[in-house]
């Protein structure tokens, strides 16, 4: 599902002196679907930077990045917003949304996106909502004033609401309590066993233990060791 292959990236620094700091080379990666591959590596090694070029955010310098039938590398806009809509869900440690949006709307949205029945929409944002221990009283409302761990738990209800094939996760348990936790970890199991690939930063080694079938270091990738 995906499928990583040379990739490259370097940052050019055009407010320094168009400085070029490479920071990964020759990475390749493959993720089968129904597997969850953990990226591992000491602080700086480039896991985000990774994560960012498979969403699309940051452009490879080199190699290729397919997931799915799409190759991000070279992709225009509307074919990444659609793979995005479609087939590559991101839970991002921090929830980003439209001020003033209902929280109930925020989670909705991925589906109405895909064009689905409205009332079903909604009736599914509520059981993700609920399952994810978000009070009812707080669905009216946007989550943009809501507690560290409130906003997580939204952004997961948002990241799982719809059946994606392919899953990115930034440390998706990284504030919760132990039960919020469990229940994340199970929704992640769950989307492992109907097939979706998935790869994920957990600094949290028991949940990387429990839903990683296998760890990738990316000091492996760094420029220097790959050379
Ligand atoms: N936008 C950017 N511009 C310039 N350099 C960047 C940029 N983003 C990341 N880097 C550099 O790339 C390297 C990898 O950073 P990255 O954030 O991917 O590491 P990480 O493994 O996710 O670290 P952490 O665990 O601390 O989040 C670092 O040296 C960082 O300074």
């Amino acid at each position: 599902m995906f499928d990583i292959r040379d990739v490259s990236k370097s940052f050019v620094l055009h407010n320094q002196g168009s400085a070029v700091i490479p920071v990964m080379a020759e990475a390749s990666l493959q993720v089968a679907k129904g597997e969850c591959v953990a990226l591992t590596g000491e602080s700086g090694a480039g896991k985000s930077t990774l994560m960012r070029m498979l969403y699309g955010n940051y452009l490879a310098s080199a190699g290729s990045i397919r997931v799915g039938e799409t190759e991000l590398v070279g992709a225009q806009p509307r074919e990444v917003l659609a793979l995005r809509r479609e087939v590559l869900g991101y839970v991002s440690q921090f929830l980003r949304v439209v001020p003033r949006v209902p929280t109930r709307d925020v989670v909705a949205d991925p589906l109405l996106a895909l064009g689905h029945d409205p009332q079903e929409t909604r009736a599914r944002a509520e059981e993700m909502l609920a399952r994810l221990r978000i009070p009812e009283r707080l669905w009216a409302l946007s989550p943009t004033t809501f507690s560290g761990g409130e906003q997580q738990r939204v952004n997961i209800a948002r990241g799982f609401v719809h059946s994606y094939p392919a899953l990115l996760l930034d440390e998706p348990t990284a504030s919760l309590d132990p039960v919020n936790r469990e229940t994340v970890l199970c929704l992640i199991e769950e989307a492992k066993a109907r097939g979706a690939a998935i790869v994920g930063i957990f600094h949290d080694a028991e949940a990387r233990a429990r839903v990683a079938d296998r760890e990738i270091d990316v000091t492996g990738f760094t420029p220097e060791r790959a050379a």
